[in-house]
């Protein structure tokens, strides 16, 4: 039995997003989620996923979702980031199913100064629910975890209860993510912070529980998003067993592992970190800083091999009246990136299990 026994190719919505997550965290393995920001880094994390035979999530962050309707655009009200998501949400939902992978379509942080962006998400949601009886995306993170802990939890509260019911899955953040995110910077933040204690996690897990079980808690272990020299970064992925063992014994002793986990700032992890982690219940980890670095390898090495046929468009080390059209056309260098990114997406499907799991 695989996941296509349990849930269809393409992207999942509603409880196939859960059935998903439990299948994963039953089996031990975490499915990795990768930021995209662009119709090419979305097709190289789907063609990957498709070559090693596994679940994939696709996200957008909210620099992302305006890198995807274009830089050029004004975004004072979030309107480009908003438009931008939108975009990449029907580019995955039109090819994904081509590519034969189940496919989680989720958005990535949100800060409290963000939410128009996921207001508008939210719009469409509601507006494709409509016409489809589904939300346009799979799932949304919100990032309050700036803000005091109540109102963190109030908002999610207040979202996922308007989320819930349209079948769309809500990730939250308690404790913070070191390093940086979309205008935020959570680099000189107390270490404290950046570990989350068991009480809280269950207090979140108490607050949601009774809207839906489709939820999922990033709990800090020290995750930082970015990779540093080695050091910089204690990850204490045990921790999250903590959390697991702490809600199991509220709720009565069983399950032994009530919560969906998700990793943040993957990139730079050890083998045994992410292996840890996934035993105690991740089974989502998010990967953006090494696929953005593994785009670039593709198309700096090509670049500089190249370097003799991309001077000038006629004239090349065979003939000054040579064509280089086929050296510099998009479709040569970008798919070099494509490549090098697919190679960095299937090694992280590698390190959490996630490989011929269809
Ligand atoms: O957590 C992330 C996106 O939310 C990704 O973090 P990294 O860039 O460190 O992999
Ligand atoms: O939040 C972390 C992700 O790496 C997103 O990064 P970004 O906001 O620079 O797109
Ligand atoms: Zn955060
Ligand atoms: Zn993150």
């Amino acid at each position: 039995m695989g996941v296509l026994d349990i849930v269809p190719a393409g992207v999942l919505t509603g409880d196939n997003v859960r059935k998903l997550f439990d299948y994963a965290r039953k089996n031990k393995f975490a499915i990795p989620a990768i930021n995209v920001t662009s119709s090419s880094s979305a097709n190289a994390v789907l063609e990957a996923a498709r070559d090693i035979k596994a679940p994939i999530v696709l996200q957008v962050s909210q620099g992302g979702s305006a890198f995807f309707a274009g830089k050029g655009l004004a975004n004072d009200k979030q309107q480009a980031s908003i438009t931008g998501a939108i975009a990449a949400a029907h580019h995955i939902r039109t090819v994904a199913e081509s590519y034969g992978v189940p496919v989680v379509l989720h958005s990535d942080h949100c800060a409290k100064k963000l939410l128009p962006w996921f207001d508008g998400m939210l719009a469409a949601d509601e507006e494709y629910f409509k016409a489809h009886q589904e939300p346009l995306f799979s799932s949304h993170m919100l990032d309050l975890s700036e803000d005091p802990k109540a109102e963190n939890i109030e908002t999610c509260v207040k979202y996922f209860k308007r989320m819930a019911p349209l079948g769309l899955w809500l990730e939250m953040e308690i404790g913070i993510t070191g390093g940086e995110e979309d205008g935020v910077d959570n680099t000189g933040v107390d270490n404290a912070a950046l570990y989350t204690q068991p009480e809280d996690v269950y207090e979140v897990y108490q607050a949601l529980n009774p809207i839906s079980p489709n939820f999922s808690i990033a709990a800090a272990f020290g995750n930082v998003h970015g990779v540093y020299k080695p050091g910089n970064v204690k990850l204490q992925p045990e921790l999250l067993g903590r959390h697991q063992e702490y809600t199991c014994d509220k709720l009565g002793g069983s399950p032994a592992q009530p919560l969906y986990l998700v990793f943040h700032g993957g990139s730079g992890s050890t083998k045994e970190e992410i292996s840890t982690a996934v035993n105690h219940g991740v089974v989502k980890m998010n990967v953006d800083t090494d696929t953005q670095f593994a785009y670039l390898v593709g198309i700096r090495d090509y670049v500089l091999k190249k370097k003799d046929y991309l001077m000038s468009q006629v004239g090349n080390p065979e003939g000054a009246d040579k064509p280089n059209k086929k050296f510099y056309d998009p479709r040569v260098w970008v798919r070099d990136g494509e490549k090098t990114m697919a190679a960095r997406v299937k090694e992280a499907c590698k390190d959490l299990g996630n490989v011929d799991r269809l």
